[in-house]
């Protein structure tokens, strides 16, 4: 084993929990679009459902935001959340667009469980008792599934449809993995700081996002419901 010294506690969880890992970020859904089999009608049933997700996200990072600028004690972690809250906006639009594109109507979607349930989760980790080194710890995790997720996408070699190309560098680009770098690394030192009840809880919240997102990818791809 690596020391934690040298990984970080992040990475030191990574590896604890790869086969965990390897689920959320190499699920069926996204090995179908890398190789080019996906069916048209799960994608779609996943933006719908992600639109809905995107805008409960958006007061998650906003209650992320004001722990930062309360708690931590570098400046710069502020300024890395705002970032990921002013592309929210932009991430807004390229829903609505992207739907308009595929006809999948935004208005009355009718929420999925799987949706519920993680929708109900972010809403939890809102609350002021939800401590900051467990939630940036959690807007690391729900950010680098999909980083990890849809880079996969894009690599060499794969056969991703041209259509969903715009999809997969929303979440796959450079741009996107140097933000959840910068996530790790504000996440890594809050962790060495925390309490061990802290740290105990930022774990479970990491394997609990996990597990959601493998059902948020479940459901999109028709999975069990
Ligand atoms: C289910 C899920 N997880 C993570 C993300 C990525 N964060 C914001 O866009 C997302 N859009 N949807």
């Amino acid at each position: 084993m690596d020391p934690v010294e040298k990984i970080g506690i992040i990475n030191s969880w990574v590896k604890k929990h790869l086969v965990l890992y390897t689920g959320a970020t190499r699920h069926s859904f996204i090995l179908s679009i890398s190789d080019g089999t996906i069916d048209f009608s799960s994608f779609k049933r996943w933006l719908g459902q992600d639109y809905i997700f995107v805008r409960e996200f958006v007061p998650f990072a906003a209650s992320v935001l004001l722990k930062a600028s309360k708690n931590s004690d570098d400046s710069s972690d502020m300024e890395v959340v705002l970032s990921a809250l002013a592309s929210l906006s932009d991430e807004i639009s390229w829903f609505k667009k992207e739907a308009a594109k595929w006809d999948v109507p935004l208005s009355n979607v009718i929420v999925h469980k799987s949706n519920q349930n993680y929708c109900r989760f972010l809403e939890s980790l809102t609350l002021p008792e939800a401590e900051y080194p467990v939630v940036i710890t959690a807007l690391w995790a729900i950010e680098t599934v999909y980083q990890e997720s849809f880079s996969h996408c894009l690599e060499d070699g794969n056969k991703t449809p041209p259509e969903l190309q715009e999809a997969c560098k929303r979440w796959g680009s450079e741009g996107f993995g140097e933000y959840c770098h910068s996530l790790q690394k504000i996440a890594n030192r809050c962790l060495e700081k925390a309490s061990d009840e802290e740290l105990k809880k930022a774990e479970v919240t990491f394997l609990r996002v996990l597990e959601l997102e493998i059902e948020f990818w479940n459901m999109s791809h028709g999975g069990p419901k």
